[in-house]
């Protein structure tokens, strides 16, 4: 069990690619926080710098009291489950578990109990004696949880651990990983580009752009007060509606807009937050037809088009509703619902 801070933790690799810049982060003792965003904005990079398999080029890192920024990987207390599962193909399950505990010289008995502890609570007791190839995607993920486990470390490092599995797997080991971590209240630090397993496992998740923390919160806070635009378009599904204050300016139906900042250049609405009828409640009252309804089962997704412009806009709304395409629908958000930006630099305005 450890804290982790981060502080002005930089990369620069040789040739001057700025990976990750200014990273600031404390992570508590038993948290769960998964860095989040789309390929390239740095998170791998922020991941192996803490796991010691990348040099910091500037910042403190620490686990718990101790600064590990020149420590060798063995020597930080961490242990990292890997995408690809980094197993011995040669090694039966059971040889795999027990590999890094041999290398430590721990006696055979504690090796064999932590073994059996593991494999009990990732259910791989009945695999222990095969190898790796004659397992499927999702054994072999909980054996690269166990080869974790056993180390009983001061913290878990996940690098896209779920990527390689079906989408139902997904979901699936998902669940466990989190009640497992749960149980063994670990701090972890969990690596994912997909913004739902992001907000699904996280106790705060760090959503990163281009090498910059854009925004640290519980899931709820980063869904209901996105700090800027890039939060508010990555985090959300679908996407969140992002309307230029100009069009509905000079669109003819838009009633309600000076219930907003004086500078907003954009307003961002959540599909779940428009609804299907007029309301008199302080908020946007938005006119438009109904380009396309794409039916999901439980839910609808509705294509709009506003008056007056050709602006898309995305409604989510449960049922399948009986509207033909062109229908003329009103709609309406409340005021707690709108998000306003300034244009300039992507910046919450309230
Ligand atoms: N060894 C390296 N040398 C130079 N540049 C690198 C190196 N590794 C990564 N980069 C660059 O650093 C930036 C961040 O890469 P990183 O792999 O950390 O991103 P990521 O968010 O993990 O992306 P992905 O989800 O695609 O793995 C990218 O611009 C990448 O091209």
């Amino acid at each position: 069990m450890a804290t982790m801070t981060l502080e002005n933790i930089s990369k620069t690799y040789a040739g001057g690619v700025q990976a990750v810049s200014d990273v600031n982060l404390d992570i508590k003792d038993g948290e769960f926080i998964v860095l989040v965003g789309p390929s390239g904005c740095g998170k791998s990079t922020l991941l192996r710098m803490v796991a010691g398999l990348e040099t910091i080029t500037g910042g403190t890192l620490k686990i718990g009291d101790r600064v590990v920024n020149d420590l060798e990987p063995a020597d930080r207390d961490i242990a990292m489950v890997f995408q690809n599962y980094a197993l011995y193909p040669h090694m039966t399950v059971y040889n795999n578990l027990a590999y890094g505990l041999r290398n430590r010289r721990m006696p055979k008995d504690e090796i064999d109990r932590r073994v059996q502890e593991a494999a009990a609570m990732l259910e791989i007791g009945a695999y222990l004696d095969r190898k790796p190839r004659a397992l499927s995607g999702g054994q072999r993920q909980r054996v690269a949880m166990g080869r974790a486990l056993v180390r009983e470390p001061a913290a878990f490092l996940f690098d896209e651990p779920l990527s390689n599995l079906d989408a139902k797997l997904r979901v699936q080991m998902r669940v466990e990983i989190r009640q497992l971590q749960r149980r063994l209240r670990t701090t972890s630090l969990y690596v994912t580009h997909d913004q739902l397993e992001a907000m699904t496992m996280a106790d705060r998740l760090v959503v990163l752009n281009g090498g910059v923390i854009e925004q640290v919160g519980t899931p709820m806070q980063v869904y209901s007060r996105p700090a800027s635009t890039f939060v508010a378009g990555f985090i959300g599904s679908p996407a969140m509606n992002m309307l230029p204050m100009d069009t509905l300016r000079a669109e003819r139906h838009a009633e309600g807009l000076s219930l907003l900042p004086g500078r907003t250049d954009l307003v961002g609405i959540r599909p779940d937050d428009l609804r299907l009828e007029p309301s008199d409640a302080p908020g946007l009252t938005l006119h438009g037809r109904l380009a396309l309804l794409e039916p999901a089962g439980a839910e609808s997704h509705l294509h709009v088009h506003l008056d007056g412009s050709d602006q898309p806009i995305t409604l989510r709304v449960p049922g399948v509703p009986e509207m033909a395409d062109g229908a003329m629908l009103t709609m309406h958000a409340a005021r707690e619902a709108l998000h306003p930006f300034d244009a300039a630099t992507g910046k919450r305005l309230d």
